[in-house]
């Protein structure tokens, strides 16, 4: 299939009941991306069928993804980026009605940056299981209703089979890049052992080759922030009659996850002991500078996601060992060809550097030996987000390789 025409956008007049309704004014339940939006520069591609590790099937897949820059003749340039947990295919572009946030790595994809979209055609998918366009527990299974508490369970390899199906449909036999951060570099991992004729290259940014004991707890109190709001209703909610979704729980979760993803220096640092308000301690409310930036991130992100997707995913993340069936991590690790980028964090509190270290000392072709690259940054896991001279310089010099 030709990748310019597989492009669909979801027909306006596709509208459900409960959509038209949160349409006409009423509180959405939640912050999914849902037919019926504006579309903005997403496509869409229908994977069909995805067979799942648990033996069930999720049919009728769509993904949603973005582009940018030419495709080859050759088809020999294109590069996947695949987004961490709350990411989407909106890696560049501006806030709008379509995107309810700015592209989230605009110091690294664009002319003349890292990865250079004058050199480059980059495509970045919406993940299976997420909010932003692809099929996830708030899209309509084929009942016209939402998957909500039907949606299955998925595991990293899962969602990388729903992406494997994607770029065949695409026409991407092989990718010269596969880069990923976070969850994304799980991703990315399971590309090149799954998928080694498809991978030249591959970037792991701030991942490890599975998820520690440590970090799936770290996951699991978020999982239970959300489960325990009332209006998350066992996961029903997008009918609910006052039109309430679990925003309360998401945004707890969010604010707990965002301690994961920066660092105590920096919150030390940049908020002090302030106070929010100039009345406090006297006559404010008593909040702390700190605690009003985690509200700020919690309730704006309520704005911007599902509860149930945010479920699905971390526990997908939670799945994630890249030698499980395979003979455990190092035989994992000793299958993959491609040359190779492993980045870790200093400050990384979250997926910190042993994990990386553990990968890059078993790649065989790694551009910069059996040691990560090393970003040295007060900001912690979400450096790799926000470090952009730093991880932009390793990434180009993986593609220059
Ligand atoms: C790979 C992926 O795709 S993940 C998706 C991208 N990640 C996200 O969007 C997560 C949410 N965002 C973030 O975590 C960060 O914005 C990053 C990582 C993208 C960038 O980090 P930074 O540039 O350090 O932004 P920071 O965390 O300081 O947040 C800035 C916001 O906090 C607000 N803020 C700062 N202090 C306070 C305070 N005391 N009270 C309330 N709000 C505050 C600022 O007004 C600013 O608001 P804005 O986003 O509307 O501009
Ligand atoms: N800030 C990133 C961190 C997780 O990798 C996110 O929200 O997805």
């Amino acid at each position: 299939m030709d990748w310019q025409t597989t492009a669909d956008a979801v027909p306006a007049s596709i509208v459900t009941e409960a959509r038209a309704q949160s349409l006409a004014g009423r509180a959405p339940a939640t912050g999914a991306w849902r037919e019926g939006d504006p579309v903005g520069d997403r496509r869409f591609v229908h994977v069909g069928d995805v067979p799942l590790e648990s033996g069930r099937v999720l049919p009728s897949v769509r993904i949603a993804y973005e582009q940018w820059g030419t495709l080859s003749p050759a088809r020999d340039n294109a590069i996947l980026i695949l987004h961490a947990l709350t990411g989407d295919s909106h890696v560049v572009g501006a806030a709008g009605p379509a995107h309810p946030s700015a592209g989230w790595w605009p110091g690294i994809v664009g002319p003349g940056l890292a990865i250079d979209t004058d050199r480059w055609f980059v495509v970045a998918p919406n993940v299976l299981g997420g909010c932003q366009g692809s099929t996830g527990p708030a899209s309509l299974a084929p009942d016209r209703a939402e998957w909500a508490t039907r949606f299955p369970f998925l595991t990293i390899r899962d969602q990388v089979r729903a992406q494997l199906a994607f770029a065949r449909e695409l026409g991407i036999e092989r990718f010269a890049a596969v880069v990923g951060g976070s969850m994304g570099a799980m991703h990315v991992l399971e590309w090149a052992v799954m998928a080694p004729e498809a991978v030249e290259r591959i970037a792991v940014l701030a991942a490890p080759a599975a998820s520690t004991a440590d970090q799936i707890a770290l996951n699991s109190v978020q999982i239970e922030a959300i489960r325990a709001d009332p209006a998350f209703r066992g996961g029903e909610f997008y009918e609910a009659p006052d039109g309430e979704g679990p925003t309360r729980g998401l945004a707890l979760a969010r604010r707990m996850a965002m301690l994961n993803y920066r660092t105590a220096a920096e919150l030390n640092h940049r908020f002090e002991r302030s106070w929010q308000s100039d009345l406090d301690p006297l006559g404010g409310d008593g909040r702390f500078a700190v605690e009003s930036y985690l509200d700020f991130h919690g309730n704006k992100f309520t704005r911007r996601f599902d509860a149930n997707s945010y479920i699905v995913l971390t526990q997908a993340m939670n799945s994630h060992d890249l030698g499980r069936g395979r003979g455990g991590i190092d035989a994992a690790l000793a299958r993959i060809e491609a040359t190779s980028l492993v980045l870790g964090i200093d400050s990384d509190r979250y997926f910190p550097l042993p994990g990386q270290a553990e990968i890059a000392a078993r790649l065989r072709h790694s551009v910069h030996g059996p040691t990560p690259v090393l970003v040295s940054s007060e900001y912690g896991h979400d450096a790799f987000l926000i470090e952009d001279d730093a991880v932009g310089a390793a990434l180009s010099a993986l593609l220059d390789d």
